[in-house]
């Protein structure tokens, strides 16, 4: 019998209500697979800042470092917005996570699939024919991490500053990553910059180039990242693999969440050199429907279904999640924001949403 061991990390705002929903689902998972998941769960976040005076308490980290893997909800919210930069849980808690454990591989998978295309706002022809892509984003370096970065001055003369810094080791290992994606795909690399006016943006398609030569049988193209955001709502159809630094995947993928139906459906997986990975819904801790048990927690499942895909390499129960997910869709059990503001009385809530699949990976045993 196969033993993992899991750390949770629910988070603030709707984390916990969708995690709660994740854990229900790998319970179900666990049953019909025979596998033990010994699931840890620890703070994080606002609510960590709260209860231990930081955002990744000493514990959490520890539980962490001892896992196989890491399933994360969402943090940060108003209440801790005015708090300095490097005390916020998206740096303090997040941002250090990312970088401790080098979790430079960022997946974004985001589909449309053919008989849910009425979820998505595109227009309709264009949304009818389909769109299937992943995001592979820079998680560990760029604009986010790039030093200097600070506030100097005073008054009309005070200026802030951040730092834009790729290494070429850094953008060859990315580079790779979304290679070896497109070459499992469709077999063709867009690779996102803004290189008629970056500097990094230029040795990124240098070394892209590079890498490309390692990989004849799959295509490279370069587009820069303003186009691009106006291309996925044109054509959408044109792009397999998406290659990006940190800030232009970070927010390619919500347009991307956005384009097939809602930010509630969009997972992703963050991992390092070793197959280690932290797991999370690329969307935030949503504090305008935190609390009403509204949230959609399909990105939180399906962060759980990569989860066993890329990190404990348990294939057939993440296809299971999968499956589950899209028959859901299909019968229209539907949390509101999937829905039309006339459709909104047949909303399903978060839990039975959750309780949904739960009982299509039972049946199916
Ligand atoms: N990984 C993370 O923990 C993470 C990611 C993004 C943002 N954040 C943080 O979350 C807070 C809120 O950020 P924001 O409002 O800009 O972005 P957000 O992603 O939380 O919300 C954007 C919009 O998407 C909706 N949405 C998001 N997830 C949803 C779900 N599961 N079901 C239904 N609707 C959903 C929200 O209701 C909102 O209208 C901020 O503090 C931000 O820094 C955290
Ligand atoms: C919360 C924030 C730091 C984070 C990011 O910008 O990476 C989020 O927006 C994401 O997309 O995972
Ligand atoms: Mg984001």
């Amino acid at each position: 019998m196969s033993t993992y061991n899991i750390a949770v990390l629910p988070g603030d705002g709707i984390g916990p209500e969708v995690m709660a929903e994740a854990h229900k689902v790998l319970d179900a998972i666990a049953t019909r697979f025979g596998l033990t998941l010994t699931l840890n769960t620890f703070d994080v976040g606002g609510c960590a800042i709260d209860k231990h005076g930081h955002a990744l308490p000493p514990a959490t980290l520890a539980g962490c470092e001892q896992a196989d893997a890491i399933l994360f909800g969402s943090i940060g919210g108003p209440k801790w917005d005015s708090l300095p930069l490097e005390q916020r849980p998206e740096r303090a808690a997040l941002l250090t996570l990312r970088s401790h454990f080098d979790l430079f591989s960022n997946l974004r998978p985001a589909r449309i699939y053919p008989d849910l295309a009425h979820l998505s706002p595109l227009r309709e022809d264009i949304a009818r024919r389909g769109m299937d892509v992943v995001v592979v984003r820079e998680l560990t370096s760029g604009i986010y991490f790039g030093q200097p970065k600070g506030l100097e001055g005073e008054g009309e003369q005070q200026y802030a500053f951040d730092t834009m810094r790729y290494s070429r080791a850094e953008i060859r290992r990315i580079a790779i990553s979304a290679f070896e994606a497109a070459r499992k795909r469709r077999g063709k690399v867009t690779s996102v910059d803004k290189a008629n006016v970056l500097v990094c943006s230029r040795l990124w398609r240098e070394v892209t180039e590079e890498v490309a030569k390692d990989y004849p049988d799959v295509t490279l193209e370069h587009i820069y990242i303003d186009n691009a955001t106006m291309q996925l709502l044109k054509s959408p159809t044109d792009f397999d693999v998406l290659l990006c630094s940190n800030l232009f995947g970070d927010i390619i993928s919500d347009e991307c969440a956005m384009i097939t139906g809602s930010m509630g459906l969009l997972p992703s997986a963050s991992i390092n050199g070793s197959g280690f990975g932290l797991f999370e819904p690329a969307g935030g801790s949503a504090p305008d429907i935190a609390g009403q048990g509204i949230a959609n927690p399909i990105a939180q499942i399906l962060s759980a279904s990569m989860l066993l895909r890329y990190s404990l390499n348990e294939v057939d129960a993440a296809d299971a999640i999968d499956k589950a997910v899209v028959q859901t869709l299909s019968d229209g059990v539907l949390t509101g924001e999937l829905l039309s503001q006339e459709q909104r009385h047949h909303a399903h809530s978060t839990a039975q949403v959750g309780d949904y699949i739960c009982q299509l990976i039972r049946q199916a045993q």
